[in-house]
């Protein structure tokens, strides 16, 4: 005899932005899944619209809103690919409903910290700054290169490049490369990193990790980190093409939270990466 198997109903926040439509269409195609919810910022053109069309689907019965209490109330999780000050609300509101809360949103501060902590004690929350596997996995590959070389010979740079239209930087992929670097090499990021190098700077400060930023036309997202000593450099590269990577990961993030205990996760939780040393 065949049991009926639960599909987990996810709203879609930032329903019209580049990544809520590239997550309403993913949803579609994914079996297990289905779009409960479109929520979009109050006095957005998208509001009263239908989300499939919006995205490119033919239409499939979610009206964007931008009332979220009652969508939350109804679903099992939220993928939230918005602004920092919104995903904070969001992941109150995903505690409210005891929810799974994914959260994509990058820019996010260090004082941003403890209020989501405060929401995980109900929602569980897997965030990231990026939801690719291959991104995840590069992660760890740079913690075992910087481990396995040393600081005093070594240098360490991690090169971005995005869109035009992305508004943060570094980004939260470059600042996650960076963490696994600084955890290879067993010192604090914040008070070793160099985020931006102009006029006379003098020479590089040994042990520290440095971040370029480029930005231009349509780039998905494009990550370099290099080692780099005398007379030879090594470079652990990553590019996306398509943002569908990004959503193909939320979803299968949101899948895995499900059935956990309240929690705050990443991604190298979901993908199995996490503690492998
Ligand atoms: N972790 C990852 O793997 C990835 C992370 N990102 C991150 O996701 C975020 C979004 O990126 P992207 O899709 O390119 O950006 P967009 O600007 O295209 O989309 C963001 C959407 O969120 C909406 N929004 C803002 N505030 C609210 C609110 N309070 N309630 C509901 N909706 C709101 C915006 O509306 P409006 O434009 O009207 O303000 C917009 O439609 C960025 O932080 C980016 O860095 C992106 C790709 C992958
Ligand atoms: O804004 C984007 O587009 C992206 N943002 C994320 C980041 O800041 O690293 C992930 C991806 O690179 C695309």
């Amino acid at each position: 005899m065949s049991q009926a198997v639960a599909s987990m109903g996810l709203i879609v926040v930032g329903a019209a932005g580049r990544m809520g439509q590239s997550l309403i269409r993913t949803i579609d195609e994914i079996d297990g899944v289905h779009l409960a919810g479109a929520i979009e910022r109050t006095g957005s053109d998208a509001l009263g619209r239908d989300a499939g069309v919006l995205a490119g689907l033919g239409p499939n019965g979610v009206t964007v809103t931008d009332d979220a209490l009652p969508v939350f109330a109804q679903a099992d999780g939220v993928l939230d690919f918005t602004a920092p000050a919104a995903s904070l609300e969001f992941a109150d509101l995903a505690a409210q409903a005891r929810i799974v809360h994914v959260i994509g949103t990058t820019g996010m501060s260090e004082s941003d910290e403890p209020r989501l902590k405060a929401a995980s004690r109900h929602a569980r929350i897997v965030k990231s700054g990026n939801m690719s596997l291959g991104v995840n996995l590069m992660s760890v590959l740079v913690r075992d290169a910087a481990r396995a070389l040393a600081a005093a010979d070594w240098d360490i740079e991690v090169l971005e490049m995005h869109h035009r239209h992305k508004v943060d930087a570094p980004s939260g992929t470059a600042l996650l490369l960076g963490e696994a670097a600084a955890e290879g090499r067993g010192i604090d990021l914040a008070t070793h990193s160099v985020r931006v190098r102009d006029g006379h700077t003098g020479a590089r400060e040994e042990g520290s990790i440095g971040f370029a930023t480029l930005r231009g036309g349509s780039v998905v997202g494009e990550h370099t980190v290099m080692l780099a000593t005398e007379g030879e450099t090594i470079e652990l590269s990553h590019k996306a093409t398509d943002r569908s990577i990004f959503a193909r990961g939320a979803v299968r993030a949101a899948l895995w939270a499900w059935p956990q205990k309240p929690g705050y996760y990443s991604m190298l939780d979901v993908l199995g990466l996490a503690g492998r040393d």
